[in-house]
C-alpha cells in the first residue's frame, strides 16, 4: 500500500478553478476522510485521483509513482473507485459489474481456469459486502442501497492499493453504513472517502481532510481537523463532542446554529 502526496494541485473546467493550491497528504494504509460541504470540490478532487475531467496542474504521487502520468490501465489496477452516481441506466448483471473492476487480464474476456478465478474474486467481493445474493440480479433493478454495496465490491474486487470513495454511505441504512466503512479500513488498503456524516467520519477516520471554496481549510487527526470552529465557521452548524466511553471515539453532535433565522441556502 502507498501514501498519497499531492502537491500544488489545481482542476479547472474551462476557465472556472475549481480546486487551487490543494497539498494533501494521504497516509499509506490508513483511513482519510474528505469532508466539506456541497460543491467545495471533493469529488473533484477525488475524480482527480482516479484520472477524471477537468485539466490538471500540480502533482498527485501514489507511492513514488506520478499517478497522472500513468497509463488509466496502470491506474485502474493501483485505484479502486466508488464514484458518485456511477453506471445508472446500465443493462448488465451484478456480476458483470464486479469484474468491470477486475484488471483486463483478469476479466471476463479470459477462458477456463482464468474465468473461474474471475468468477471467484467477484463473489468474494460480493460477499465482502453482503451482496452474494444479488450477483445474477440487473444492476438497473436494484434499490440504491444495494448498488451502492455492489459499486463498492467493483472498487475492491482487484485488491487495489488505494481505494477512493465518493459518499460510499449513500443510500445506505445505518448497519451498512457502519459495515461499509468498517470493510474500507479493513481492507489494508490506502483510503480517501468523501463522507457527508461528519460523526461517521469521526468514528472511522485515521486523518480528515476539511475541503472549503476549492482548497484545504485544514487537515490533521479527526476531532483536531474538525473543531467547533471549523464546524461553525466552515459548515455553518454548531458542533458539540461527546464525552468518549473508554477506547471510544467522542461522537459528534451536530445543531443548527441559529435556529430563529430561515435562511437561504445561497446566503452561506
Ligand atoms: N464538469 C464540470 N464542469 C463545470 N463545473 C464543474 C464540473 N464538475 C464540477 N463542477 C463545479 O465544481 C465545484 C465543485 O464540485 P464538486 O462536485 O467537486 O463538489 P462536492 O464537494 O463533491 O459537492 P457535493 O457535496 O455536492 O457532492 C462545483 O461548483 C461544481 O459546480
Amino acid at each position: 500500500m502507498s501514501a498519497i502526496t499531492v502537491r500544488s494541485l489545481a482542476v479547472t473546467f474551462g476557465r472556472l478553478e475549481v480546486l487551487h493550491d490543494i497539498d494533501v497528504d494521504v497516509p499509506a494504509g490508513k483511513f482519510t476522510a474528505l469532508v466539506g460541504r456541497n460543491g467545495s470540490g471533493k469529488s473533484t478532487l477525488l475524480g482527480a485521483f482516479a484520472g477524471g475531467t477537468g485539466k490538471t496542474r500540480g502533482t498527485i504521487r501514489v507511492g513514488t509513482e506520478d499517478l497522472l502520468a500513468l497509463r488509466p490501465a496502470e491506474r485502474a489496477r493501483r485505484i479502486g473507485v466508488l464514484p458518485q452516481d456511477a453506471l445508472s441506466g446500465v443493462e448488465l448483471t451484478v456480476a458483470e459489474v464486479v469484474e468491470l473492476g477486475l484488471p483486463s487480464e483478469r476479466s471476463r474476456v479470459l477462458a477456463g481456469r482464468d474465468r473461474r478465478d474471475a468468477r471467484a474474486a467477484v463473489d468474494r467481493a460480493l460477499l465482502s459486502v453482503g451482496a452474494l445474493g444479488l450477483a445474477e440480479r440487473s444492476l438497473s433493478a436494484l434499490s440504491g442501497g444495494e448498488r451502492q454495496r455492489v459499486l463498492l465490491a467493483r472498487a475492491v474486487v482487484g485488491d487495489p492499493d488505494v481505494l477512493v470513495l465518493d459518499e460510499p454511505t449513500n443510500h445506505l441504512d445505518p448497519g451498512h453504513q457502519f459495515d461499509v466503512l468498517s470493510l474500507a479500513s479493513s481492507s489494508g488498503a490506502t483510503v480517501i472517502a468523501a463522507l457527508h456524516t461528519l460523526d461517521l467520519a469521526i468514528q472511522f477516520a485515521d486523518h480528515l481532510v476539511v475541503l472549503d471554496a476549492g482548497t484545504i481549510v485544514s487537515a490533521g487527526p479527526p476531532t483536531e481537523a474538525l473543531t467547533e470552529e471549523v464546524l461553525t465557521s466552515i459548515f455553518g452548524v454548531r458542533g458539540a463532542y461527546l464525552p468518549a466511553a473508554r477506547g471510544r471515539r467522542p461522537h459528534l453532535t451536530l445543531d443548527q446554529l441559529d435556529p430563529g433565522r430561515a435562511v437561504m441556502i445561497s446566503d452561506r
